[in-house]
């Protein structure tokens, strides 16, 4: 079994809420375990992470209040000096929340009923005087926006100022969403169960999640028969050993040829970077296909790359008169896949040119920027495609796309993004700061490396061309857009940590490239000998 390569789910609520039961019924570990689990998880995070010896822990009435008293029990047989708040009486707790509470009951740990705000200000003082403090308040179970009393408790958790440890979630945060619902703990550090929430990788929620750790609390490592959703991190295990081997006796047609067709006055960068960076992600050869009139800046600014040049009359873009010969020029060359739209342009004829290449071309494809906004309200043109097809909309482009406002997409981009890619049966890259890879088959990936550094002109353009190099070099569809995404973050990342984000550039992304490239391969090395701990932090889990 290769136990390295772990799957890391991303839930919701429901979700994590069947895994467990499943856990309980079918495979019948008893839900004590698992809280005896989850409790001893966070209570070896607050060993290892906050210094100072006097903890307030504050317990909601449901199980994450149970989780709360029995990580109060473990500090105090660690020798912690413990106060429990609960926000109900004991008689009112149900199941292992109340065995928990009698088993606390019957140690010397105070116990404090706070059910009213005329107790809060009584509670604020005792917050004051503690090192830290542990919120287990709500959890997945959380229903409604937390209002009155539980809205002021939350307020008071805030202003007393202390570092704050939340079980499972901040309280107060919806786990479907990175949308805030109301009032919330904002957290230090957040010890979450079994597999992350969307709160906790989403943005804006997961601001106030603080460090994460996840805790495997004995829910199986092989659980997708349990699971319905196929939503996961993309992480290291996910991309590794992805590039294929370079052979001895291999040549530059063993690597691919992506053709790059794109370009327009004023937009001769684009393409340019989109075919540099097919060659520095391993494509073999990279060639634009452009206006003839513009060709001769390209003829300056690349040196490996080759040009086409399709006459254009002068006009320095694409017209629909030049299809036939783009279109065979492409189909007849030795291209293994092509890359449509990087500084096309928005004129109509070039829209409309767009839209009759990626109709009739077989190749291999990677939709990009104009070539997006072309397909705009002639999507159906996706349908009827057989080749592999992967699409890399910003929001915006996913906006005129699906004609969905951003707002809504914002709201749950890794669900819009999995509708699309299953009805249409392409692949969507859905690029944001949490980039969303949804694929035909309902799997969707959410990448959480990369930086707003990032946030420049021509990224794009260098994830498409990263694209370009893996699906031409014959990776398989799906691999070739996790590893593409994951690529391409890492060496923005490894970017800015040399250059500032603020002095990011795209070119700078492709001269990262080959530093991301082998700290892929150097992390590859030593999976095979690794293996995620009972608790492992968000960046054990991404791997790099
Ligand atoms: N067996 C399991 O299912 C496990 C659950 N675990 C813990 O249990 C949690 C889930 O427990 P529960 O499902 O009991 O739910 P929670 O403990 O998250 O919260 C539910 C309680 O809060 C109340 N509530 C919800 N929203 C409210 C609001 N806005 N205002 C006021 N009251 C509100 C509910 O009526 C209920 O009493 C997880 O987050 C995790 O911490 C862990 O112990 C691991 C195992
Ligand atoms: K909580």
């Amino acid at each position: 079994m290769d136990f390295w390569r772990k799957k890391m789910l991303v839930t919701k609520a429901e979700e994590m809420r069947n895994l467990d039961r499943e856990t309980i019924e079918v495979l019948g570990i008893p839900g004590i375990v698992l809280m005896e689990n989850a409790a001893r998880g966070v209570t070896s995070v607050i060993y290892d992470k906050l210094n100072g010896n006097s903890v307030v822990v504050i317990c909601g009435k449901g199980n994450n209040g149970g989780d709360g008293l029995a990580i109060a029990r473990n500090l105090y047989n660690l020798g912690y000096d413990v106060e429990v708040v609960l926000t109900a009486k004991i008689e009112e707790l149900k199941g292992d929340a109340r065995i928990n509470a009698e088993i606390l009951s019957k140690l010397p740990v105070p116990l404090h009923v706070v059910k009213e705000e005329s107790k809060l200000l009584e509670l604020y003082s005792l917050l004051k005087e503690a090192d830290f403090i542990i919120d287990a308040i709500f959890g997945t179970g959380l229903s409604k926006p937390a209002e009155g009393f539980y809205k002021d408790l939350i307020e008071v958790i805030n202003k007393a100022n202390k570092p704050v440890v939340s079980v499972d979630i901040p309280s107060g945060l919806s786990s479907d969403t990175g949308e805030i619902i109301g009032a919330h703990i904002i957290a230090d550090i957040t010890v979450t169960f079994g597999f992350p929430k969307l709160a906790h990788i989403m943005p804006p929620a997961c601001y106030y999640v603080g460090e994460l750790f996840v805790v495997d609390i004995s829910i199986p490592e092989d659980v997708s028969s349990l699971v319905t959703s196929k939503r996961y991190i993309l992480t290291l295990d996910e991309v590794a050993f992805t590039f294929p081997v370079r052979e001895i006796m291999s040549h530059k047609y063993t690597y691919g040829h992506v053709a790059v067709i794109g370009g327009s006055a004023g937009k001769t960068g684009a393409p340019s970077m989109t075919a540099q960076s097919a060659l520095r992600a391993g494509a073999g050869l990279s060639t634009v296909v452009v206006p003839a009139s513009l060709n001769t800046v390209f003829e300056i600014k690349l040196t490996e790359a080759m040009s086409i040049p399709i006459p254009d009359a002068e006009k320095g873009h694409f017209g629909i008169d030049t299809i036939d010969e783009v279109v065979e020029t492409v189909e007849k060359g030795k291209f293994s896949a092509v890359v449509i739209g990087p500084g096309l342009g928005n004129e109509p004829e070039t829209f409309e040119f767009a839209r009759e290449f990626i109709r009739k071309t077989t190749k291999p494809l990677i939709i990009d920027a104009d070539g997006i906004n072309a397909l705009a309200e002639n999507t159906d043109i996706l349908k009827m495609k057989e080749q592999n097809i992967i699409i890399t909309p910003h929001i915006g482009e996913f906006s005129r796309l699906t004609g969905l406002s951003k707002e809504e997409i914002l709201k749950e981009p890794y669900e819009i993004a999995k509708e699309f890619a299953e009805e249409f049966g392409v692949t969507v890259i859905l690029k944001s700061g949490r980039t969303v890879i949804a694929t035909p088959n309902g799997k969707v990936y959410i990448n959480v490396i990369g930086n707003p550094g990032m946030a420049t002109a021509g990224t794009g353009d260098v994830l498409s061309g990263i694209l370009g190099a893996f699906l031409g070099m014959g990776i398989e569809m799906e691999d070739a857009a996790k590893l593409g995404v994951f690529l391409h973050s890492l060496a923005g990342d490894i970017a800015a940590e040399e250059l500032s984000q603020e002095s990011l550039k795209a070119c700078d992304i492709i001269d990262f490239l080959p530093k991301a490239i082998k700290r892929i391969k150097e992390k590859e090395l030593n999976l095979e000998k690794h293996k995620l701990p009972f608790v492992t932090n968000l960046r054990e889990i991404i791997g790099v």
